[in-house]
């Protein structure tokens, strides 16, 4: 019973699911010594250099050989990447779907170090489909991202089939599938939002030149770092070959706490509650729609009758939970991210409950609630589970939830105006308010 493996160079096209698992670096200058021995002959080569290792029928120690015949020391095979898998799991891998390719950005940092294991695992898109991890990454972290794909290794985990870490955006989103873009440089003591925003912003902008140029041209995009909902905008607009509607904010978390609050207030388990929409940026702005929302499916407003706590004390413990968390943890929130990451996606792949929705940040071009047009705003959607999403219709509006949108509408139009260099709309202007413009870690 031969068992076999493969490791390639960058080169190379994606080997068949049945043989196929390998970790390669794509960043050329930085090649770190420890993995240089998976790739040979040098990368400056073009060939198909393969090492195949097997596995001998009494279950000896693997032995490596190369394509052309002659046998390697097993030092050449690098640790699970020379034992494979038995015949039994190659039956599996039989019914397994075409591979798909992830991008995870700041893959070194805490959210990630949640979300890639979660991923790998096949909690996210399910037991059937196999995973390539691309892991974006910097000199700063090069050495760190080395650990991460060590420690991914380490966890056997069977869907895993390749793993990439590289600095190089125009590398690492080579044909990806879904772009996790959770890098980003964090808001300093001291530091103007402004300027964070044009920091971050140049960051997306680059990787939205980058996901043009290389992604697959169906790719969905999460943008997690912060200010996520205008990194957004300057992603898109820097990608025109890639829908818009492709991009998303992340305000699944903002949601999930709303639930959560909600449920608490209710004295309910918080699966009872549903249809939950943040409307707005992912900011101390945002709007957890309590009108619309329910609970064992009636209006909140019938279950929860103190509409003052609903108006004030719910909206700010939502708004300002990310802040509170801070001050628990000493850092900002970054299981509970990662998780509502999971959901986000797992919201895009699977339908949508009948008659429930999810809350997202979107583009906003043909939106039926009136809000500006060319924004990214989170606003309530459902899925058919394809990876798109439609904007749900029927939704109430009160003069409370009007006026409450119209401010976080208006705090993303005062941030889109300072990355108008970024977005190819003229000149920056940046004026943002004193009060309004803060993460919801910035209380
Ligand atoms: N939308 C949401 O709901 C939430 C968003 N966030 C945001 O997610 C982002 C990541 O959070 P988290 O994983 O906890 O952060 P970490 O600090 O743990 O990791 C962030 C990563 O960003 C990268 N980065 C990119 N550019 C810079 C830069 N200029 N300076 C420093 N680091 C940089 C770093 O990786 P490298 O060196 O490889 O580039 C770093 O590993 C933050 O922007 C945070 O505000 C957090 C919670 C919720
Ligand atoms: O401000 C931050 O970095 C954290 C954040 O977004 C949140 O907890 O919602």
């Amino acid at each position: 019973m031969a068992m076999m493996a493969e490791l390639s160079t960058p080169k190379t096209t994606s080997p068949s699911l049945h043989s196929s698992s390998r970790l390669r670096l794509s960043s050329k200058s930085h090649l770190p010594n420890q993995f240089r021995h998976l790739l040979l002959p040098p990368l400056h080569t073009t060939s198909n250099f393969k090492v195949s290792c097997s596995v001998s029928q009494n279950n000896q120690a693997p032995v490596a050989v190369q394509d052309n015949g002659s046998v390697k020391t097993k030092k050449e095979c690098y640790g699970v990447f020379c034992l494979t898998y038995d015949l039994k799991a190659e039956e599996q891998t039989k019914s397994w779907k075409k591979m798909i390719n992830i991008t995870v950005s700041g893959a070194a940092g805490m959210i990630s170090n949640h979300l890639l294991f979660k991923l790998a695992s096949g909690a996210v898109f399910g037991p059937d489909q196999p995973i390539a991890l691309k892991l974006l990454g910097s000199e700063r972290s090069i050495q760190a991202l080395e650990g991460v794909a060590m420690e991914l290794e380490d966890s056997l985990f069977p869907l895993l089939r390749e793993v990439d870490i590289g600095t190089d955006p125009y590398e690492v989103f080579q044909d990806v599938d879904w772009a996790l873009l959770i890098g980003a440089k964090p808001r300093g003591p001291g530091m103007e939002r402004a300027a964070l925003l044009d920091i971050n912003g140049q960051i997306f902008a680059e990787q939205g030149k980058a996901l043009n140029a290389v992604a697959s041209p169906n790719v969905k995009v999460l943008v997690v770092g912060n200010p996520c909902n205008t990194n957004a905008l300057i992603c898109l607009k820097n990608a025109p070959n890639i829908p818009a509607k492709n991009f998303h904010a992340l305000t699944r978390l903002d949601e999930n706490r709303a639930k959560c609050q909600l449920a608490l207030k209710a004295g309910v388990f918080y699966d009872k509650v549903s249809n939950m929409t943040i409307w707005g940026n992912h900011s101390t702005t945002q709007v957890p729609d309590f009108l619309n929302a329910r609970i064992n499916g009636r209006p909140v407003k019938e279950v929860i009758t103190d509409h003052k706590w609903l108006e004030e004390g719910f909206t700010e413990s939502v708004q300002k939970r990310g802040g509170l968390l801070i001050q628990k943890w000493g850092r900002s929130s970054a299981a509970s991210t990662a998780v509502s990451i999971v959901d986000a996606i797992k919201s895009l792949v699977t339908p949508t409950p009948e008659g429930d929705w999810f809350s997202t940040g979107v583009y906003t071009n043909g939106n039926p609630y009136g809000i500006a047009e060319d924004l990214v705003f989170s606003m309530p959607c459902r899925s058919k589970g394809d990876g798109d999403y439609e904007l749900v219709k029927d939704v109430e509006f009160d003069d409370y939830l009007r006026n409450r949108i119209a401010k976080s509408e208006a705090e993303l139009l005062a941030e889109k105006k300072c990355v108008a260099h970024l977005t190819g709309d003229g000149i920056a202007f940046c004026d943002l308010g004193p009060v309004d413009t803060m993460l919801p870690g910035e209380v």
